[in-house]
């Protein structure tokens, strides 16, 4: 069985405080977007992880997805299987990539196998795999809070907007990235101002990272600047980077960017 996992993009992003567990509570909006690396499960005699496309640093036996096998095994009867993962969202990046494919194998391993999990049950299991893992189990626009895993629908529609996403080639550690933010629990109203025209964000909606990452990666910095010349009506981060996206109301191809980056054309539309 075959399946696509997506990936997401945060739009804005405020770290509120840092709790106990070295976590943080955050508030963000999750929205997904159209590019995928494809899983495909077969059964098979043993249970073996099998990655092609872009290679995965940790590579092997640590994989998110051969977690997630495991994970499901301890509490359901499953046959051993072949996991094969072609890779293409770009790795650690700031788009959910590993989490996504943890995610979309929970659901098929579900489907595959008949296990008869609910949605608020295998949103149980993806929360032991990642902060953003949960949110990959519904796949729609959300705001979430939490450590990023608490869902408040939110009526976000990028459809008429085409969407560039610049990827850099300099990697950012996620716990680094949380590191260089001063938590701040007053938040910015992320919920009120994602629901005023796309027009507005630029003014009034802000990734909390990026003064951070910009400060120690400018590159990155330049991606967004060049995004807004070339008439982006709302550019920012990713996550915790380094990938930045760009809304243009109409198709753009942004020159002299291909060289240091990977550039997805990517439409709005879900
Ligand atoms: C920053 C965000 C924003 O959506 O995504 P990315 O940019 O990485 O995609 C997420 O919070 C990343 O979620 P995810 O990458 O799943 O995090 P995990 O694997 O659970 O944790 C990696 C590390 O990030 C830090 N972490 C993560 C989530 C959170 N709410 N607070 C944290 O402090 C912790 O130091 C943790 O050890
Ligand atoms: N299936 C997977 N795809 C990508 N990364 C994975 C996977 N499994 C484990 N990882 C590890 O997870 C880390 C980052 O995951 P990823 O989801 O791509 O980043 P981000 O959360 O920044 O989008 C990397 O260090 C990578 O080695």
């Amino acid at each position: 069985m075959v399946a696509f996992a997506n990936a997401k993009i945060n739009i804005g992003l405020q770290v509120l405080s840092r709790r106990e567990d070295g976590y943080h509570n955050l508030e963000t909006i999750f929205y997904p977007v159209n590019i995928y690396d494809v899983l495909e499960v077969v059964e098979a005699r043993d249970t073996r992880f099998i990655p092609s496309g872009i290679p995965i640093p940790s590579g092997g036996q640590d994989n998110l997805c051969l977690r997630a096998y495991r994970l499901l095994s301890e509490s359901h009867d499953l046959p051993p299987v072949h996991i094969y993962l072609h890779k293409t969202i770009p790795i650690g990046a700031g788009l959910g990539g590993g989490s996504a494919d943890a995610a979309f194998l929970l659901k098929l391993l579900n489907t595959m196998f008949a296990l008869g999990l609910s949605e608020s049950q295998l949103t149980g299991y993806a929360r032991q795999l990642g902060a953003d893992c949960p949110f990959f189990i519904r796949n729609t626009p959300v705001l979430a809070t939490g450590i990023g895993d608490v869902f408040e629908a939110v009526r976000v529609d990028l459809s008429e907007y085409h969407l560039v996403l610049v990827t850099p080639r300099v990697h950012v550690s996620t716990a680094a990235a949380y590191r260089g933010v001063t938590p701040d629990p007053k938040g910015r109203q992320l919920k009120t101002a994602i629901t005023h025209p796309v027009a507005t964000w630029r003014d009034t909606i802000v990734n909390d990272f990026e003064v951070g990452i910009f400060a120690l990666h400018p590159e990155i910095a330049a991606v967004k600047r060049k995004l807004y010349e070339n008439g982006a009506v709302f550019a920012s981060m990713s996550g915790s980077g380094s990938s930045v996206y760009g809304l243009f109301s109409k198709p753009v191809k942004i020159v002299d960017m291909e060289k240091d980056n990977q550039v997805f054309y990517v439409g709005g539309e879900r």
